[in-house]
């Protein structure tokens, strides 16, 4: 009989970034798993609170600094309440499949560490270069396969593409306060796109950047107002 997980519709996990800025995230359990997600979440902003009886180092540490809030009780269903996101993350199946019970019927968004088909959401593999994120699910199969993954698309996409992508937005900033033309400027920046300008990057060859943009039939930027967002684009990156 075939393996059922691997039978599994893995085409649920819709990926969506979702911005966490100021939101109540529960993390029950305060172990490594625990802190990997943790870490994650206080990069992008979120509240983050612990429910663990016992807490390691790294935890005690951010706990004792304000960085996240500890509640030092056992796990209890209120403790969902008002909360975006809980990290079932306790070396306890049980209560993991509790927590993650009891979230769905609140519809609170839950990831499991153990168990991840119980919850409700996946942790990508993930690396950012400036405005561009790059994630990467494996549906849960194969955690080390996505890292695997992520690592092979951290080399390919190097750090030259933060400033490429700040330039592109502000040069798309531009056009649209210039023109309304939306066909044109579709049109010009599918053909700005083709131009080798990541290759100029990693050359260091800057200079020819604004001259070529410029020279794309159908713009509406000059070459002066081209070089100044170019300029721009590099304060922003560095
Ligand atoms: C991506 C990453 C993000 C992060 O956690 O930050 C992540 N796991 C990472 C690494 C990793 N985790 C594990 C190994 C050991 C090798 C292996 O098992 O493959 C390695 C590899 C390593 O560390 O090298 C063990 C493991 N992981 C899960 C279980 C439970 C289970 O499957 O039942 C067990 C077994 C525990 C045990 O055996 O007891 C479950 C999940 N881990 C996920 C994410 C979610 C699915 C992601 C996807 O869709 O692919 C999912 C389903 C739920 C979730 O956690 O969201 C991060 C890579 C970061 C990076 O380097 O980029
Ligand atoms: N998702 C992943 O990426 C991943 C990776 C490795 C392991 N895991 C899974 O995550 C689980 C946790 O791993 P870990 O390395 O963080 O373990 P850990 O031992 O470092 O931490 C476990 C935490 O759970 C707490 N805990 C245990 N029983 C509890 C209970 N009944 N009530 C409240 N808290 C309780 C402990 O106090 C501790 O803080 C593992 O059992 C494994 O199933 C997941």
């Amino acid at each position: 009989m075939a393996d059922p997980f691997l039978h599994e519709d893995f085409t649920t996990y819709c990926p969506l970034f979702l911005s966490l800025k100021d939101r109540r995230c529960l993390v029950i359990g305060g172990g490594t798993v625990a802190e990997r997600k943790a870490r994650r979440l206080l990069e992008h902003g979120a509240c983050v609170e612990v429910v663990a009886q016992r807490l390691n180092a790294w935890w005690r540490e951010q706990a004792s600094r304000g960085k996240v809030h500890w509640i030092a009780t056992g796990y209890e269903p209120h403790q969902l309440e008002g909360a975006a996101l809980v990290f079932a993350a306790t070396s306890d199946r049980a209560l993991n499949r509790r927590v993650a019970e009891d979230a769905r019927s609140r519809g609170v968004w839950c990831n499991m560490a153990s168990d991840p088909r119980w919850g409700s959401c996946l942790v990508p593999a993930s690396f950012r270069r400036g405005p561009l994120t790059v994630a990467v699910s494996t549906a849960g199969l194969s955690p080390a396969v996505a890292r695997l993954v992520r690592e092979r698309l951290e080399r390919e996409f190097g750090p030259e593409w933060e400033v490429y992508l700040h330039f592109l937005g502000r040069l798309r900033r531009a056009v649209q306060a210039r023109s309304a033309d939306s066909e044109r400027n579709q049109e010009w920046f599918r053909a700005v796109v083709q131009l080798p300008i990541l290759e100029w990057i990693r050359q260091e060859r800057f200079r020819e950047i604004p001259v070529a943009v410029s020279r794309v039939g159908g713009g509406v930027l000059g070459e002066p107002e081209i070089e100044r967002e170019w300029e721009a684009a590099w304060k922003a990156s560095f």
